[in-house]
């Protein structure tokens, strides 16, 4: 079997008497895209808190491209190639299209941040910031004030910031919250073709677009997984319909 690009093995988290991750162990293998889900407060976002490295786990362990990288604060990881998208937007909405792509490009190359003028007239960083524009498709847009964008074209450039790092594996929480019918689509279609470039592990209530781009699904409920194969197993598993889908499958 293919190495697996991300591993987390035994991941548990309380607050306090509440356990949010039980036991949570799953992978990420090259060129898919798995997708978790459940219902709200089962504990996805605590997940992907631990994996990209803003929540310490109460026990458990996290590893990239065979690296543990439990102890790694999340700017390490993303230097190691953990790319991050958020369930709430991170960009600097007074700041251009560009400016936002150019702040991630600096970031994923490691200069500090009073570099950040400089970084402007930066070839290197600018044609990075650039092709992830190109990328996303919204190079046309490189001049416009961020806030000027629409709620799916912010989701887009959510996904070249994190792609100026060039990542080797996605972790994304979201991404289809707020796009409408037609945004979705479009994320969807956009989602098919980066998992050949980095896997995505995927935090998604959008059934459509979960079933649309699933390799495989996981299904977190009261933060242990019960139940993890492909979107037809998960279809036809009965636990599953009763704990989250109901009619959804
Ligand atoms: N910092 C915190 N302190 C205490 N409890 C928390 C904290 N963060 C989350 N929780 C609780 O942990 C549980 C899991 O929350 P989490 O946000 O991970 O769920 P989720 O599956 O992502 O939900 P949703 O689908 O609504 O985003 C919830 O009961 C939530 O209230």
């Amino acid at each position: 079997m293919t190495e697996p690009v991300l591993q987390t093995s035994g991941l548990t988290k309380s607050f306090g008497a509440l356990p949010v991750t039980q036991d949570v162990t799953l992978d990420l293998r090259p060129g898919e895209i798995h997708a978790v889900i459940g219902p709200n407060g089962a504990g996805k976002s605590t997940l992907i808190a631990q994996i990209s490295g803003t929540l310490a786990p109460d026990a458990g362990s996290v590893s990239l491209m065979g690296r543990d990288v439990t102890v790694l604060p999340p700017h390490a990881r993303a230097h190691a190639g953990l790319g991050r998208t958020f369930q709430i937007s991170a960009l600097a909405m007074e700041d251009t299209v560009l400016q936002n792509a150019l702040l991630g490009a600096l970031g994923a190359s490691g200069r500090p941040w009073r570099f950040w003028r400089p970084a402007l007239r930066d070839a290197e960083l600018r044609g990075r910031a650039e092709a992830a524009l190109e990328r996303v498709g919204l190079a046309d847009l490189a001049a416009k004030r961020t806030a000027d964008l629409s709620h799916g074209q912010r989701r887009q450039l959510e996904v070249a910031v994190a792609l100026t790092l060039q990542p080797r594996a996605f972790v994304m929480d979201e991404p289809m919250a707020g796009l409408g019918p037609d945004g979705s689509k479009r994320m969807t279609g956009f989602l098919d073709g980066l998992r050949a470039e980095a896997p995505i592990l995927l935090v998604e209530h959008d059934m459509d677009a979960v079933f649309a781009l699933a390799d495989r699904i996981s299904v977190l409920v009261y933060g242990r997984i019960i139940a993890s194969g492909s979107v037809d197993a998960i279809r036809a598993d009965p636990a599953v319909r009763e704990a989250y889908l109901g009619d959804a499958a």
